[in-house]
């Protein structure tokens, strides 16, 4: 196409309105292009007026390089920005646009300044560290707190009375604390998920939010409230049960049980408790010959004959806490019992009580949808699998030894059986001395009766408990109501 034809076409089929005279010019148009301008929306020149800019098409052509598309461009240039309604949207377009990245830069910019200057620490109920914080914020005076919560405890006094307190926690929602001169939010939230079946407790969090330069303060709220809980259970036996895949303190700590209150026949505690002390002192010895740290105790012998009692005051003695596990437990899996029986907190006895139940009971009744999950080679592979570096003392007891099978009873897995045993004369007279200090003719005479009676069925050291806690004060009460134990039946 010649330039003549160009011309041509550009000025007989041009864009409607370019070739007719308009006032807007591109410089005046950003001034007097607003919305409600000349040139605006609603001004005269508005998208129902005449045509809003003038293009010189001759003048087009002359400056480009006569070319289609450079004739195209600047006509682009002309027609489009030097257009005022296209320069007023664009305008307001930019500001827009200015506008909305300044609001998204200053919401980034204020969570990076969040996220560089607080700091945050949650907390988790499944932890243990979640009780300890809540009785430590119960106690501390800076705290600033709303909504509280009651946290009813029975703690055992040194006389062994058991009395009610009420702690009063930071309950569900937001609390505010001065610590060391750091302002701290806390805030505790409940999740609708469960973390226990059987008690209904909540799963919970506590979340602490602080500057970033008091970070360090999280630490020593932690360490503060560690000492605490366990100054609250100094002298005293934790019992813990396992939770999830963790071990939680069952109760309140216990007063320790005095080794002394526990009458065995002469000379088995004194073995036990050899063999535990040469056990605990040895470990060097075990680590240099690769022998896995560990020892278990099988304590078997007819109902309520201090099985139990002694393994509570041997952890006493030892200053040791008490990790309960009950193998019929409906939950509990062979991959869950290797796990916590692997993850026993430190200073702790692992507890197994009867035994022998947990497998015979799942046999009976199997049939009727026994739940325990808990296989007699999965308790097995759980003792076997006990890596610690810490030392792993496994106490078990049954009343029914006969039962066991050999496999858990080979060395390994128990190392030192004891028959505890009914009463035997030595433990009477003990036990009476232990109840009736001083009262030596008194303890002659309930023996001399204790021996006539010949008793058939030997009498359980429970009963002979029951029969001097009847009889508290009264030595003589004892020896007159002796013939009771011979009914097996009697109940004080
Ligand atoms: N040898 C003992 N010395 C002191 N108290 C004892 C003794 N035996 C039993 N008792 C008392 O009898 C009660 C029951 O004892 P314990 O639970 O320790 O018996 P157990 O042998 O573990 O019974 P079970 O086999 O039924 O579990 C406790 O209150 C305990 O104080």
């Amino acid at each position: 196409m010649s330039e003549g034809d160009q011309q041509r076409q550009l000025h007989g089929q041009g864009i409607p309105g370019l070739q007719n005279e308009s006032a807007g010019a591109v410089g005046a148009s950003y001034g007097s292009s607003g919305i409600n301008g000349s040139n605006g929306i609603n001004g005269s020149s508005g998208i129902n007026g005449p045509s809003p800019a003038s293009v010189d098409i001759s003048k087009i052509v002359s400056e480009s390089d006569g070319s289609v598309s450079g004739i195209s461009k600047n006509l682009f240039d002309q027609a489009v920005l030097g257009n005022p309604y296209f320069a007023a949207g664009g305008g307001l377009m930019f500001l827009g646009g200015a506008l909305a990245l300044m609001k998204s830069s200053i919401t980034r910019g204020a969570g990076f300044a969040y996220r560089q200057m607080i700091v945050d620490l949650e907390i988790s109920s499944k932890d243990r560290s979640y009780n300890w914080f809540l009785a430590w914020m119960s106690q501390f005076e800076g705290r600033m707190s709303r909504h509280l919560a009651v946290e009813t405890n029975y703690a055992q006094r040194k006389n062994g009375s058991v009395e009610t307190d009420f702690s009063l926690v930071p309950g569900p929602g937001n609390h505010l604390l001065k610590y060391k001169g750091a302002y701290m939010f806390v805030k505790r939230e409940r999740s609708g998920k469960l973390l226990d079946m059987h008690s209904g407790s909540p799963f919970e969090t506590v979340t602490l939010t602080t500057l970033y330069r008091d970070r360090n303060l999280f630490k020593e709220i932690l360490n503060e409230s560690k000492r605490l809980a366990l100054k609250a259970s100094e002298g005293k036996t934790v019992i813990y049960t396992p939770w999830n895949k963790d071990w939680l303190p069952f109760g309140q700590p216990r007063s320790k049980r005095l080794i002394d209150s526990v009458v065995l026949d002469k000379g088995i505690k004194e073995q036990i408790l050899e063999d535990v002390k040469s056990f605990l002192k040895n470990g060097k010895w075990y680590h240099e010959r690769g022998i896995p740290y560990r020892r278990g105790y099988l304590l078997y012998g007819p109902p309520g004959s201090g099985k139990t009692s002694f393994i509570q005051a041997l952890a006493g003695e030892l200053d040791y806490d008490i990790c309960l596990l009950n193998l019929s437990e409906a939950n509990l899996t062979d991959d869950r019992l290797n796990y916590i029986i692997n993850h026993i907190p430190a200073r702790s006895i692992l507890l197994l009580e009867d035994i022998d139940a947990a497998f015979n009971q799942r046999a009976a009744t199997s049939e009727q949808g026994y739940t325990s999950k808990v296989t007699f080679s999965g308790l097995l592979n759980a003792l076997d699998g006990v890596t610690s570096a810490e030392e792993i003392m496994t106490f078990m007891t049954t009343n029914h030894p006969e039962k066991l099978d050999p496999a858990l009873l080979r060395p390994g897995r128990v190392d030192f059986k004891v028959l505890i045993d009914n009463a035997s004369e030595y433990q009477v007279q003990q036990l009476f001395m232990r109840f009736y200090p001083g009262e030596i003719e008194k303890c002659n005479e309930f023996m001399k009766k204790y021996r006539a009676l010949h008793l058939e069925t030997p009498i359980s050291t429970a009963a002979l408990q029951g029969l001097f806690v009847y009889n508290k004060h009264n030595p003589d009460g004892a020896v007159k109501m002796i013939e009771v134990l011979t009914d097996p039946n009697h109940s004080f």
